[in-house]
């Protein structure tokens, strides 16, 4: 296991005018791993997405990708470091088939000419890499598929271009229980081939389904970074809810300020 993390965020500022919805954040996400990134409606999760992503500047902190310190401008410089973000619309064009919708906006050509053929294997490749198994053909529109279909799409899309940060939006939101557990097993596998992904999540279920690590935010703080087999259920329900957590057994099992500002994570390795 890789102990830089792919992704390192350290001590992010986010205001909007005079409203600062990001005080100290911090987030790391690292290859072959699942962080879920978790926090109350408001906490924060989404404006922190949207800064590692390249959507928003930060106002302040440190952003470093394989350990390297990196200025994120805009999504495509993201892109081009190997992030990639599946927003919970997932920008799918209904009318458009997988393949289609795979490759929209980065066709591959054969010169003047679409290369369907080989398009359409990568976009097989990367289904199957992945064990989506629902899916009979790539070239059925979208319109077709089901919400969890969908969702396996737009992350294996995200597969296809060797993203090493995949950030996940609440995949499972609209799901029902069987889709629900179909889309958390592409989930993993995505993190099995050694991508570090970011789910977003509110469901507690999911996270401890999947999850490696968990970081807590609580209005607009990091609260926590822990490793998901340090924490209980209701810990992390309390961590999101109050942004403490009772049962600290003083071995640093719950990240927390060390006075120099940073966090300090509990259970590395
Ligand atoms: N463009 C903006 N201008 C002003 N305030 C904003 C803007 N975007 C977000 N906020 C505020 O920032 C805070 C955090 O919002 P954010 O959407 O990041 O939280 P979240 O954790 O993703 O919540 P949810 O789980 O409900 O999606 C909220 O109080 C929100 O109103």
């Amino acid at each position: 296991m890789s102990v830089t993390p792919v992704l390192d965020l350290r001590g992010v500022g986010k205001s909007f005018g005079p409203v600062q919805v990001l005080h100290d954040v911090a987030l790391s996400a690292y290859a072959g791993e699942v962080t879920a990134l978790v926090g109350d409606n408001g906490a924060g999760k989404s404006t922190l997405v949207k800064c590692l992503g390249g959507v928003w500047p930060m106002d302040r902190g440190e952003y470093l990708f394989e350990g390297r310190p990196v200025r994120v401008g805009s999504p495509r410089e993201a892109a081009e470091l190997g992030i990639e973000i599946v927003h919970q619309d997932l920008a799918l064009c209904e009318n458009l088939d997988i393949v289609q919708n795979m490759f929209l906006g980065r066709e591959w050509r054969n010169g003047l000419v679409l290369d369907e053929a080989a398009m359409e294997e990568l976009a097989i490749r990367a289904l199957t890499g992945l064990s989506v198994r629902t899916i009979k053909s790539v070239r059925q529109p979208v319109s077709g598929l089901s919400g969890g279909q969908r969702q396996s799409v737009a992350i294996a899309r995200a597969m296809l271009w060797d993203a090493k940060v995949v950030v996940l939006d609440e995949p499972t939101a609209a799901l029902g229980v069987a889709q629900t557990q179909q889309v958390l097993e592409v989930v993993r596998r995505l993190a099995d081939k050694g991508r570090a992904v970011v789910l977003i999540s509110h469901n507690m279920n999911d996270v401890f389904a999947v999850a490696d690590r968990i970081c807590a935010l609580y209005l607009g703080r990091t609260v926590a970074q822990v490793k998901a087999s340090e924490v209980t259920y209701s810990q992390v329900v309390e961590l999101i809810t109050s942004g403490r957590m009772d049962g600290l057994d003083g071995s640093g099992a719950v990240a927390g300020r060390n006075g120099t500002g940073r966090l300090r994570e509990a259970g590395r390795g």
